[in-house]
């Protein structure tokens, strides 16, 4: 991206606020010609002082002058002040602003993309965040170089150089003539810097995403003492980190150095071309303070330049990852223009192959039906694509070939999120937001009473436990057990009371008493919905109205428990797999012993 694109999509953002960038570029101009009143006052003070003393006079005739000059010196501090806080305030009000509504635009961004864009490399937590953190920060950078640096700065040097020219033009000429050779040290430095910059930025990442992972995994690595390895890891990125940033410092102080000389050239230059002038009788002697104190006036600015350089170089590079966040078009969730009030909940996929953004094939041919207001359970081992038939049912992904059907419509025609406010989708693990239980259940419906919000928790056998809590349902919810986490989304799933119910694995992490608990809350909810469970345990779906076995990502049967057991195909393996890791001749027997006492608590 260059400077001038970066500009051009930043004056949207900068255009509310253009009465403040007024106000400011006034302030500006007001600012460069106050900071042109010391030479000229300390100019005429050397120049009458020598005259004065010319004519013998001493301190009893320098009181005039000397309140006269301390009134224009302190008069011009005062608007000064008054300048340079108006500047910076509505520098910082403009670049503040700005970058609010920049975060918030990628957040709002975000959060309208496909979970593909989310496992995309370059898209993972940390990285994504540090491209938003780094874009918003370097742009803002930008915004505020042009209007608390880039341009008060340069104003007043310009209206230093033409007060050096007006005075003599060869002294001009001096001051003009060191710019270029400045400016080209100033670019040759920036340059240097640049594919170092990148490699920073790519180091940066890494290390945040490395350490976000460490937290994620904290007691996996201590369970398996691998806190050096770790360590060892995240050493190597430091290191390589290190490394650049030293890089980046020895440059800088290198060319720094040269910079200073170049700008002390000039100086020199400058104050034997005044005495030189002055000696000739051609100029009064406050020339020399008058040239040296505009000289700095030129180059104060100019030594600034590579700061202002390297930061817009930084926003060049940082930019073009963040506007790449905004820019994302194809990674929009795509939408259509159904919006039934309540959907029927007929599901039809037609020889569906899905594979996902990794590349990972998940789905080959799959045709099968989800009967309305049915329970279907979807049966196979582990990878073999069930949940990613799910994914596909949400919209989350598209599919890559074949037709994805919903109450006779393309699932594609119908508005997204019309279509995910009919569905209620419990996971294995499901997530609980930072905040209280009654914030996560009221999640499923924001508008609920807490009688609403009570009667959830009852139908997800929580409610007796939550009031054991000192804190009941204002307790933290993400200090519950994995088993009171997922009765928290059921609870949701309750208040929300969707038509269509996708449960994948929703009992996996629960206790027996739970699990049956659970069992019992979702056949009473399963009553004229239509339902999609996953589970390993075939208790949960030996009811179900029509089984789809799935095998590598093909559909390998179909039919009700009954007539797969009785196929003796992939279902009769699965099953009987089941049994012998349940022991279940063993359990068989406790309960023939134990007859009726069993039964007794059974029922
Ligand atoms: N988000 C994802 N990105 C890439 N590949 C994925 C993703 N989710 C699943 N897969 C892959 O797709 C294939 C099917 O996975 P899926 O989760 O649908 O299986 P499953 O039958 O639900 O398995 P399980 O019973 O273990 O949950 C697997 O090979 C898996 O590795």
């Amino acid at each position: 991206m260059s400077l001038w694109q970066i500009i051009q999509r930043l004056l949207p953002y900068v255009r509310p606020y253009r009465r403040l960038v007024i106000a400011t570029l006034l302030l500006t101009l007001v600012g460069s010609l106050a900071a042109q009143v010391n030479p000229y006052v300390l100019r005429y003070t050397v120049d009458t002082v020598q005259n004065m003393l010319n004519r013998g006079e001493g301190l009893a005739q320098g009181w005039r002058l000397l309140l006269g000059i301390s009134a224009a010196l302190l008069g011009k501090e005062i608007v000064n002040t008054f300048v340079q806080f108006g500047q910076k305030y509505y520098g910082e009000k403009i670049r503040i602003s700005v970058s609010s509504t920049l975060a918030q635009e990628a957040v709002g961004k975000i959060l309208g993309y496909r979970l593909g864009f989310f496992s995309d490399e370059g898209n993972q937590t940390g990285k994504l965040q540090t491209r938003i953190d780094r874009g918003v920060e370097s742009l803002m950078k930008l915004v505020q170089n042009f209007f608390i640096d880039i341009l008060p700065l340069f104003a007043n040097a310009v209206v230093a150089l033409v007060a050096m020219f007006v005075a003599n033009r060869w002294v001009g000429l001096v001051a003009l003539a060191i710019l270029p050779l400045y400016f080209w040290l100033s670019y040759a430095q920036a340059e240097k810097l640049q594919g170092v910059r990148r490699g920073l930025q790519r180091l940066r990442e890494e290390k945040n995403h490395g350490l976000i992972s460490i937290i994620d995994s904290i007691t996996v690595i201590k369970s398996f003492v691998r806190e050096g390895y770790e360590a060892d890891k995240q050493a190597d990125t430091q290191a390589r980190l290190t490394g650049a940033q030293l890089t980046t410092r020895k440059t800088n102080f290198r060319f720094d150095g040269l910079k200073t000389f170049v700008e002390q050239i000039g100086m020199v230059l400058i104050i034997i071309l005044t005495a030189y002038l002055v000696l000739g009788g051609q100029m009064s002697i406050g020339a020399i303070m008058f040239h040296i104190l505009l000289f700095n006036n030129v180059s104060a600015p100019i030594r600034q330049l590579h700061r202002i350089y390297d930061e817009m170089n930084e926003a060049l590079t940082y930019s073009e990852g963040f506007f790449a966040i905004l820019d994302a078009a194809d990674a929009v969730e795509t939408t259509g223009p159904l919006r039934p009030a309540r959907v029927q909940g007929r599901f039809e996929l037609r020889h569906v192959d899905f594979t996902y953004p990794s590349g990972t094939a998940a789905l080959h041919d799959v045709s099968l039906t989800i009967e309305a207001g049915k329970t279907t359970a979807l049966v196979g081992l582990s990878g073999a694509g069930k949940s990613t038939i799910i994914n596909l049912l949400c919209k989350f992904y598209a599919p890559d070939q074949g037709d994805l059907l919903l109450d006779g419509q393309s699932l594609a025609a119908y508005d997204t999120h019309a279509l995910r406010r009919q569905i209620g989708l419990v996971l294995q693990k499901n997530h609980i937001f930072k905040g209280t239980i009654e914030e996560n259940i009221r999640y499923g419906d924001f508008t609920a009473t807490q009688e609403q919000i009570e009667q959830a928790a009852r139908q997800a056998y929580l409610h007796d436990q939550i009031l054991d809590l000192p804190k009941g349902y204002q307790s933290d919810a993400q200090q519950l057990s994995g088993g009171q986490q997922q009765r928290i989304a059921i609870a949701r799933l309750f208040l929300k009371n969707p038509p269509v119910i996708f449960l994948d694995e929703p009992t996996a992490s629960l206790d027996a008493i739970a699990t049956e608990q659970i069992k019992n809350s979702l056949d009473a909810i399963k009553q004229g919905r239509t339902v999609v469970i996953i589970s390993h345990s075939l208790a949960q779906i030996v009811d179900s109205d029509c089984i789809h076995v799935m095998k590598k990502g093909r559909l390998v049967e179909s039919g009700t428990h009954d007539e797969l057991y009785e196929r003796r195909g992939t279902y009769r393996e699965i099953f009987d797999a089941s049994a012998r890791s349940l022991n279940i001749e063993r359990l068989a027997k406790t309960m023939a012993d134990d007859g009726d006492e069993v039964l007794d608590t059974a029922l």
